[in-house]
């Protein structure tokens, strides 16, 4: 860095992180008198003001050809520990992002390096190790003692924890986490959903006597400064977490535990993209700890680092307390409509509504899943055709009951449903096509008037504090169904919960998804999965347009091999991942023209390189968002070539006007 210092011959010179989307440090001089080392937090002149930073690392006599700045100040706090820059610069390589950005992932706010006058506020207990623990089962014993084994090893393992839902993986990661806590270390556990916290930390309040350590974006600010300096300071021992949390600076980490592994939740999808899963067992490989991955439906992807040998696989085969698997019921909606069984706008079948009836009069509840917010997908012209659309994507617009508007899922726009049809003009021929929750939740009331029920979405539940209402509504047995979108999908836990009804099966199945059998498994799986946990057996009623689909079938006999091995034939036949590996290029701008002009070239001057092949350039699943014009290219490479190398060096000659936006997504998860 230049600057206005004077140049002096052998001293240490200290390259400065800053957080910031810079590809490098930056040097200054550090003074002579100062002790300091590198993970050291700093003040450095920066522009016309000082600014917070991280020294990375110190360069011992040498001669700088610039004018260099001087450190202004180093400060109190501990620095970061050295496994953490490893992992960082790492990182960095992976995902192809500029280390300083990920600097930024570290201290979010500046704040976070400031005292405040005020006493704390926080006080973070200890948690009880010692309190009495469940009994295990005898799979959940082994499972337990071999965790506890690696814990104590020290070394460096990734352990997928794969059971079936119920089968009380949390109960064995406690046993994990409580082993760690018996060694003086830390432990970050994080979850898919900030929906899921408050299950997790009453659970653990349970089993440890404290609330752990919580992070994510509800946290607010004084709280967050207080965790992020605890964990800094080694006062915090347990944080749950949502995937930044993989960012706090935690200085003697024994066990990081990815709950849901399978989650396409852990996948952040702006700014820095990155896989949290993935980069936990990163970290973990850093830290020399244990990466617990639980899921009853673990990805491909870590499937196949098990049979790899890469990752260590304990199962846990039945569900706690001899409660059985739920029986999985298929109802032909196809059959059903054209019977005339079933009106045009009526989704709930004869035979789930039947079930409903039941549930409710013997006091059971029941949960109704339909991955779509609001009251209709889509409102349609009956005269001519026409869709109504967003004007800044190309998306069609939700009818909400709340405020009767139809609102756009991706950007602000909402408007009232016009009168006449922008299209053809006529008047009074929209129509509100297709069920959300909130219809399915009107036509439940007209099928059995005296249910109580409530809606759980990201509409409906906004906040932690809602969040706690509604859980506890169900856990009180205040409702007897629940309607819900993926939300209410995963890791609940409602003993009273003896159905589950499925109202549109196959919806994720099309699509341009490579994954979107993976993801409708697994998503059905879980929500599945909700249904008699407890003494009762449970039900499903999943409602199909394709009962054949072999998605369908496997989740029906609860044969996940057969899923799987189905599944992987698809993915290695077309090198996709698991087997290949993708990295997706998005291009995107105002001036259509410009954005398909510089993907074009952009594909053209890639290099041929043996076993790696372009898709596209094309416009992308969604080619118009928020006023930019999308195109997409995927370039598919093999498994052992270092591709992020090849794609850095080629975008680096590459010449990209400025007034467009080059997004680098390493291992895809959507293709939107
Ligand atoms: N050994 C045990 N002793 C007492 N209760 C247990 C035991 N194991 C599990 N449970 C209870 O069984 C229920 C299900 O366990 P848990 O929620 O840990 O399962 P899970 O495998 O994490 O489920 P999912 O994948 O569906 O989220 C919980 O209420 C849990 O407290
Ligand atoms: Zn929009």
């Amino acid at each position: 860095m230049r600057g206005d210092g004077a140049s002096v011959k052998g001293q240490r010179v200290g390259k400065v992180l800053i957080p910031r989307p810079f590809e490098a440090p930056f040097d200054y001089l550090i003074p002579d008198d100062l002790e300091i080392s590198p993970g050291s937090w700093v003040k450095v002149p920066f522009g016309r003001s000082q600014i917070y930073a991280l020294l990375w690392e110190i360069q011992e006599d040498t001669v700088s050809p610039y004018k260099l700045k001087t450190i202004s100040e180093v400060l109190e706090f501990p620095p970061i520990a050295e496994t953490m820059l490893k992992f960082l610069n790492k990182m960095a390589e992976y995902t192809m992002s500029p280390l300083g950005s990920l600097l930024k992932l570290v201290i979010p706010q500046s704040g976070f390096l400031e005292t405040p006058k005020r006493a704390k506020h926080f006080e973070f207990g200890r948690p009880d190790f010692e309190k009495e623990a469940p009994t295990l089962s005898f799979h959940q014993a082994a499972a337990s003692a071999a965790l506890k084994e690696r814990i104590q090893g020290g070394q460096y393992t990734t352990v997928l924890l794969d059971g079936v839902t119920g089968s009380g993986k949390t109960e064995v990661y406690f046993e994990a986490i409580r082993e760690a806590l018996k060694l003086g270390g830390q432990i970050l556990v994080l979850l898919p959903e900030i929906a899921l916290t408050s299950q997790l930390l009453s659970r653990f309040q349970d089993a440890f006597g404290v609330m752990p350590a919580v992070w994510h974006s509800d946290v607010g600010a004084a709280q967050k400064r207080e965790t992020w300096q605890g964990i800094l300071k080694g006062e915090v021992s347990v944080l749950v977490g949502a995937r930044s949390a993989l960012f706090l600076p935690f200085s003697n980490l024994k066990l990081i535990v990815v709950d849901e592994e399978h989650d396409g939740s852990y996948k952040q999808e702006e700014g820095v993209i990155y896989s949290a899963r993935d980069m936990a067992v990163l970290r973990a490989q850093f830290e020399k700890c244990l990466c617990i991955l639980a899921s009853a439906t673990p990805s491909l992807e870590t499937m196949m680092n098990v049979e790899d040998g890469k990752y260590m696989a304990l199962s846990l085969p039945h569900r706690h307390g001899g409660a059985v698997m739920p029986s999985i019921e298929l109802v032909d909606m196809r059959k059903l409509k054209e019977d005339r069984n079933l009106k045009a706008e009526e989704w709930i079948s004869p035979t789930l509504q039947e079930a409903l009836t039941n549930v409710v009069s013997q006091g059971q509840q029941a949960m109704l899943f339909l991955n779509r917010r609001g009251y209709a997908p889509m409102t349609l012209c009956t005269s001519c055709g026409e869709r109504i659309l967003c004007t800044s994507c190309e998306t069609t617009l939700v009818h909400h009951k709340g405020d009767g508007k139809l609102h756009c899922h991706h950007c602000e726009y909402a408007i009232f449903p016009p009168k006449h049809c922008p299209a053809c003009n006529k008047e009074d021929t929209l129509l509100l096509w297709g069920p959300g929750v909130e219809r399915v939740h009107e036509e439940l009331h007209a099928k059995i008037p005296e249910v109580r029920s409530l809606i759980m979405t990201s509409d409906t539940v906004k906040s932690p504090k809602t969040l706690e209402g509604t859980l506890q509504k169900i856990h009180g047995h205040e409702v007897d169904v629940v309607i819900g979108t993926q939300m209410i999908a995963k890791g609940h836990h409602f003993p009273r919960m003896t159905l589950v009804g499925v109202l549109d099966g196959d919806a994720g199945l099309s699509g341009a998804d490579l994954r979107a059998s993976e993801k409708t498994y697994q998503m059905l799986h879980q929500v599945s999965g909700r249904s008699g946990r407890d003494k009762e057996k449970g039900r499903v009623i999943l409602q199909t347009y394709s009962p054949e689909h072999p998605v369908i079938l496997a989740l029906k006999d609860h044969d996940r091999a057969q899923f799987l091995a189905l599944e992987k034939v698809g993915r290695e036949a077309l090198d996709f991942p698991p087997y290949g590996r993708l990295i997706s290029i998005v291009l995107s701008g105002s001036n259509l023209e410009l954005v398909e002009k510089t993907m074009r070239s952009l594909a053209k001057s890639f290099p041929s390189l043996e076993g790696c092949e372009l898709l596209g350039p094309a416009p992308a699943t969604l080619s118009y968002l928020k006023s930019k014009y999308r195109w997409r290219l995927l370039i598919q490479s093999p498994r052992n070539l270092n591709i992020q190398r090849v794609v850095q060096k080629w975008l680096k000659s590459a010449q990209i006007p400025p007034i467009l936006k080059l997004q680098v997504d390493v291992d895809p998860y959507s293709f939107y």
